[in-house]
């Protein structure tokens, strides 16, 4: 299809979760604009063709977006619809990310077909996960448990987790409610048990900076209290300089017109996580994150995360 006034070309992995999220952007812009004719443009990643390698060794900023952009920058798509969670923190010149959907549930699950809490696992029971985040929290609350690499897109993982290769793996909430398979969690993990990741289940639109025919199309899609939440968070991992493969959690909740901000850095060992909370008035989202990182590195976060760089 070539480029029309009024159509919309949409960057994407062609993840089943990638897929989706397409799907869902492609759906609100017809029906916000019901004259639009909305085509999803579907490509791999470098992300997505190195299958073998734990993420964090693989390291790279964007290693799930280059291409996406690539194909934004030279105009062979219009928009792009990310996973905040994997979004960078910094965009490529000519790039920005324009519009935040509203937030599906940001919660851990806890994935099992023998257990329905990870404190029912025995001693010595195997749990899948490739996310340090994650990582660091089980290893603190349960020393006692195995940890093993799981990586793959989300029916991967489930498919090794019923070939026997684990007692339980640990995905997003969301990816299994958006793809229909919601009653494979066995148990929704509390925030305070795994903080989540800075934008865990928000999807981000990605566009031109210059486009005002897609941003001016893209308005009806934006969600401001998500955009609030996420932002903080945000601020949060980039004053600490994290990508999206550390040991970092992040997570803002609005009470009225106040945001409540968790973090957490931890050794990927469990061996120390340091915490810190503030709240304050949502229009400064922003500098609520910053100062929450700066909390944490005051406590030291800084000789933590340069020994997860460093064994990378
Ligand atoms: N890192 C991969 C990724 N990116 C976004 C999601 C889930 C959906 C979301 O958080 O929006 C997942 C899978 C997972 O962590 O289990």
């Amino acid at each position: 299809m070539t480029e029309t006034k009024n159509s919309v070309r949409i960057a994407t992995r062609k993840s089943a979760l990638a897929l989706w999220q397409a799907e869902f952007v492609k759906a609100q812009l017809e029906h916000f604009h019901p004259d639009l004719t909305v085509e999803l443009v579907p490509m791999s990643t470098k992300g997505d063709k190195i299958l073998d390698t734990p993420l964090a060794k693989i390291g790279g900023k964007g290693l799930f977006v280059k291409e996406l952009e690539q194909a934004m920058l030279e105009g062979r798509a219009d928009i792009a619809v990310h996973s905040m969670k994997d979004v960078p923190v910094d965009f490529p010149a000519g790039l920005e990310l324009h519009t935040i959907c509203e937030r599906e549930d940001p919660r851990d699950a806890f994935v099992s077909n023998q257990y329905k809490h990870i404190n029912e696992l025995p001693a010595g029971a195997v749990v899948g996960t490739s996310s340090l985040r994650r990582q660091c929290q089980i290893r603190e609350a349960r020393p006692d448990l195995v940890i093993k690499d799981l990586r793959g897109n989300v029916n991967t993982r489930l498919a090794k987790l019923d070939a026997g290769e684990f007692d339980a793996i640990i995905l997003a909430a969301a990816g299994l409610i958006r793809l229909e398979m919601a009653e494979r969690i066995a148990c929704f993990v509390a925030v305070e048990d795994s903080l989540p990741a800075n934008g865990q289940g928000a999807v981000g639109i990605e566009c031109r900076s210059d486009d005002a025919r897609i941003q001016a199309l893209l308005a009806p899609l934006e969600h401001a209290p998500t955009r609030a939440r996420v932002l903080a968070e945000r601020a949060m991992n980039r004053r600490l300089e994290g990508g999206c493969q550390v040991p970092i959690g992040a997570y803002a909740e609005l009470q009225g017109e106040q945001l409540y901000l968790r973090g957490l850095v931890g050794a990927v060992d469990g061996s120390k996580i340091l915490r810190a909370e503030l709240t304050g008035d949502v229009a400064d989202a922003q500098a609520l994150g910053t100062q929450l990182a700066e909390a944490l590195l005051s406590q030291g976060a800084d000789s933590i995360l340069a020994e997860v760089y460093r064994d990378a």
